[in-house]
């Protein structure tokens, strides 16, 4: 089905999960408004998409400011004229024991992955009450939660933090159409997990470099480790109107590894 002249904006996409997310959507007719706090990756993604022909644009800024999130949608409605789905991909790790996790640590995560989600939801938000329209909010939580790692304390505390404020979200504007639903990825070969096998990597000797990974790919069910496209899929399909009926649920993408 056509979705033509429907308007989207993904937080984090410069690369990642975000881009494919970003991608999907500009090929399935979305105008799409990429965004990222990494204005060079970010230039150079715009320029893809413009390779492509995609109705885009590109927008600088850090979703942990909330001026930054209400400027990025009101720029995304004078560039495309509405707003129809927000994605707050934007995330980041942190990778600790839980014994020596600071304070520093827990608020940036806490800053970027919690209040991010928060900021981006209230502004996409107040957009759709006053265009009256449906709107779909879509936040990137994960299988950390619905699960809590060992060495991931504060990245799976935010993820459940995620969850709970992607339920909440979704009761109170459901009144409004707006639905507000979750992805939970499993383990995708991102810069995001490059970082966290360093990490784990780093903090136990008997490991060499791309054990950490290998470790949790090697129990997923399916047998392989997860593509950006195997989130985008699911993404897609919650920014379609076949989700229309669905809303509060944060659904696992993970090729079985985490069973809810
Ligand atoms: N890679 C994985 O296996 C999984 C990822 N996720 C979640 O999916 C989302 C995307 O993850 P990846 O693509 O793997 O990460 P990534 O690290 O590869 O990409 C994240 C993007 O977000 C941007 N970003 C970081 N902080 C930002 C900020 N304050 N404001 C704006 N942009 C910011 C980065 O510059 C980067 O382009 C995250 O929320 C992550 O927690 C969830 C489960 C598994
Ligand atoms: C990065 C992430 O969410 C995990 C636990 O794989």
């Amino acid at each position: 089905m056509s979705t033509i002249n429907k308007v989207a904006i993904v937080t984090g996409s410069a690369g990642g999960l975000g881009k494919a997310i970003a991608l999907r959507l500009a090929h399935n007719g979305f105008s799409v408004m990429i965004h990222d706090i990494n204005k060079d990756a970010l230039t150079k993604t715009l320029q893809e998409f413009k390779d492509k022909g995609y109705d885009s644009d590109a927008f600088v800024g850090d979703v942990s400011k909330k001026s930054d999130q209400e400027k990025l949608v009101q720029t995304t409605v004078e560039k495309f004229g509405r707003l129809d789905v927000f994605v707050n991909n934007a995330g980041i790790e942190a990778v600790t024991p839980f014994i020596d996790i600071e304070e520093d640590e827990l608020k940036k995560c806490f800053d970027i992955n919690v209040f991010g989600t928060v900021f981006g939801t209230q502004a996409a938000a107040k957009q759709f009450i006053k265009q009256h329209s449906k709107g779909k909010i879509i936040n990137a939580c994960s299988i950390a939660g619905q699960e809590s790692y060992t060495m991931l304390g504060t990245y799976s505390a935010t993820k459940h933090a995620v969850r709970a404020f992607t339920q909440v979200a979704a009761k109170e504007l459901a009144k409004h159409q707006i639905t507000v639903n979750a992805y939970c990825p499993g383990v995708a070969k991102t810069k995001m997990w490059d970082r966290i096998d360093e990490e784990m990597v780093k903090s136990d000797p008997s490991l060499k470099p791309g054990d950490a990974f290998k470790k949790y790919s090697s129990e997923i069910a399916l047998g392989r480790y997860e593509k950006p496209d195997d989130v985008a899929n699911l993404v897609d399909f919650l920014a379609s109107s076949k989700s229309d009926y669905i809303t509060g649920q944060a659904i696992l993408v993970d090729g079985g590894l985490v069973y809810r």
